[in-house]
């Protein structure tokens, strides 16, 4: 199994609801959690569920209650680790007079690079980000996508293991979301672990391996996006070509959606299997009766699907 980048452990943060209340929210209720280096990985959760909140706890800028972790295999909070980390905030802004050039000089001095370092990094990452042209304006005048991909790259700038995007893709046209795609998975291919906050349930969908699903403080489901999006109940469609009465008779001892039928030999039928055994089962019966099995697929649910079963079946307490 890959080295985990980010392991946590029972991770627990109280705010106090204001100066004058000793009143608490509870934004994180024991968040375990381990992300293998290399993945992106998505963190996923409604308005309010503490996905910030475990952001800022990982990178040291919210001290939490309690709980235990590693960050690059150092103690949470270990300043080196953070080193290795490249952040883009939510909702981050550049100054606004300042040029997409000055601008990476700015970052790269707050991430504790030289004036001289940034020089030598920086056209290569402004052409990475496609920004090379764009170096000498204004970033007031750079369209939100543009000033997304300016924000990756300062993120990029001290080489960092793994970067930690806060709604990268919030507020990007299509075209945009999808050279932040692209560019996501090219670090990736280069050895970078990526984690992704973001409510683009799509984007989840399309770029990333793993994914966890935060809901009132608490992970309630994480996986890869291909176990989150598998249906709870095992659906399973059978495409098979034989006789349609004997098709039936081997499936009878299982429960079954409409079927779809194509003259006297094809049919299409979703089956419920809730495990391996049953699915066994159904395949051994068609055999013997004389069926082909032309396709056999377990059914997905979309991400956006599967997000929202979790999050209106499970009601936080
Ligand atoms: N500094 C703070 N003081 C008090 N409560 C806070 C503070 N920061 C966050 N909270 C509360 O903690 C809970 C989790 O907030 P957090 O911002 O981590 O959620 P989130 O999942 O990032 O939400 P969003 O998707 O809206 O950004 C919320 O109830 C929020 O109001």
């Amino acid at each position: 199994m890959a080295e985990a980048i980010i392991d946590v452990q029972d991770l627990h943060k109280s705010y106090r609801e204001g100066l004058f209340t000793s009143k608490q929210v509870n934004a994180l209720r024991g968040v375990s959690l381990t992300v293998p280096r290399g993945t992106i990985f998505g963190l996923l959760g409604p308005n309010g569920a503490g996905k910030t909140t475990l952001i800022k706890i990982l990178l040291g800028l919210v001290k939490r209650s309690s709980g235990n972790g590693a960050l690059l295999g150092r103690p949470l909070g270990d300043r080196l680790g953070r080193k290795m980390v490249g952040y883009l905030p939510e909702h981050h802004r550049f100054p606004r007079h300042l040029t997409g050039n000055a601008a990476m000089i700015y970052y790269g001095g707050l991430s504790g690079l030289s004036r001289s370092e940034v020089l030598a990094k920086r056209p290569a990452l402004l052409e990475r980000v496609g920004l090379s042209k764009w170096g000498n304006t204004p970033v007031h005048k750079y369209s939100k996508g543009m000033q997304q991909r300016l924000g990756i790259a300062q993120s990029l700038l001290h080489n960092p293991e793994l970067v930690i995007l806060d709604e990268p893709t919030d507020g990007v046209d299509p075209v945009g979301r999808a050279d932040i795609r692209r560019l996501l998975k090219e670090l990736q291919q280069e050895g970078t672990t990526i984690f992704l906050n973001s409510h683009q349930l799509q984007e989840i969908e399309m770029v990333c391996d793993q994914a966890a699903i935060l809901l009132g403080g608490r992970v309630q489901k994480v996986g890869t996006i291909e176990e989150i999006t598998t249906h709870p109940n095992a659906r399973v469609e059978f495409v098979m070509r034989g006789s349609i009465d004997q098709m039936r008779y081997a499936l009878s001892a299982v429960e079954t959606e409409p079927w779809q039928t194509d003259g006297d030999h094809l049919a299409r039928v979703v089956v419920s299997a809730e495990d391996q055994a049953m699915l066994n089962q159904c395949i051994d019966q068609l055999r013997q009766h004389q069926i082909d099995i032309v396709e056999i697929r377990r059914l997905r649910t979309s991400l956006e699907e599967a997000f929202l079963n979790i999050v209106t079946s499970e009601t936080p307490q």
